[in-house]
């Protein structure tokens, strides 16, 4: 394709939009597109590649109607695509893996320390003016050095938080669907152990929460699970919202079932359960975790250069679904 034409929903950040624009056009909606409106775009054989976000949804009506090749997702996680839809209707699907995993395991232990160390809270405290000085109890925390993690998940954001939260003198295991041999653990071999859910969820005091949103992952956080928690552990979660029932998280909360949370994502964004945000034991992010200014460049190149090279029918170098590339 000499001259390709990129729908891009969202403009990237730079040198995204450069690199789109320097290998074709660059057509960019002027409003965020509803779901029929992303239907109909997607279906009307002007755009070759879509530059995608999270919150643009391809479903199977979405994808047996598209005449796009490819669509590029501008973030690692791409719950938002039915890929064994794109994959029968031929249409493939590229990430940007790997750029991201520092900020958000950054992230992850930003939440573990803010939420035990009741940040949000005491920010809040000194700038209404209530600061009086030092007092023996104010605002109490938990500790984090000799505290356990327990890893949901081990992939790489996971491992990525484990190595930051042993700097801190936690102890780390990790649920997945096997041990992973020491050889395999790089810096973290003999560091962590593997534990299964039940045990790590009962055991934890800060249970963080790793895994991809599927149909297996969906609500794997519920009120029973947050009942066997520890009333004195934290949830941590900067994977995907709907991994936790959210409802279900509140009245644990409210409860004093668990001590408190830390959330970068919300079961339905940008909306979050009532009474979550009035809950001071909570420390609520707005889905941050790749939000430094490096890594969002990073991804935009990468993103960039996944959609070109569908464009110009070459395989990318970041597809989720190769087995759906015809070239
Ligand atoms: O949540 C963000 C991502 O998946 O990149």
């Amino acid at each position: 394709m000499s001259h390709p034409t990129f729908l891009v929903t969202t403009p990237l950040p730079d040198p995204g939009m450069q690199m789109l624009r320097a290998a074709g056009d660059v057509v960019v909606p002027d409003r965020e597109l509803t779901a029929e409106e992303l239907t109909a775009v997607c279906s009307s054989g002007s755009h070759d590649v879509v530059v995608a976000q999270l919150i643009n949804i391809f479903d199977e009506t979405t994808l047996a109607a598209a005449t796009v090749r490819g669509i590029s997702n501008y973030a690692v996680g791409y719950d938002n695509v039915d890929v064994a839809a794109a994959t029968n209707h031929g249409i493939l699907v590229c990430n940007t893996p790997g750029v991201l995993t520092a900020a958000t395991a950054d992230l992850a232990m930003l939440l573990i320390l803010a939420t035990a160390r009741r940040c949000v809270e005491a920010d809040a405290y000194l700038r209404s003016g209530r600061f009086r000085g030092w007092r023996p109890e104010l605002l109490l925390g938990a500790d984090i050095t000799g505290a356990s993690l327990g890893l949901v998940g081990f992939g790489r954001i996971a491992r990525a938080t484990a190595e930051r939260a042993l700097g801190f003198g936690m102890t780390v295991r990790y649920t997945a669907r096997r041990a992973v041999p020491d050889d395999d653990l790089g810096p973290l071999a003999g560091r962590v152990q593997h534990a299964e859910f039940d045990e790590l969820v009962r055991t934890s005091d800060f249970l963080s929460l790793h895994v991809p949103l599927n149909a297996d992952t969906h609500h794997l956080i519920d009120a029973d699970v947050l009942r066997a928690m520890k009333p004195t552990a934290y949830l941590i979660n900067t994977a995907r919202g709907p991994v936790v029932n959210e409802q279900a998280l509140v009245a644990a909360l409210r409860d004093g079932q668990i001590a408190g949370a830390g959330l970068d994502v919300y079961e339905h964004e940008p909306d979050v359960a009532d009474g979550l945000a009035d809950l001071a034991n909570t420390t609520l992010l707005p889905h941050l975790g790749s939000a430094t200014r490096s890594v969002r460049a990073t991804m935009a190149r990468r993103c960039a250069a996944n959609a070109i090279a569908m464009a110009r029918g070459e395989m990318p170098e970041h597809p989720v679904n190769p087995e759906a590339w015809r070239a």
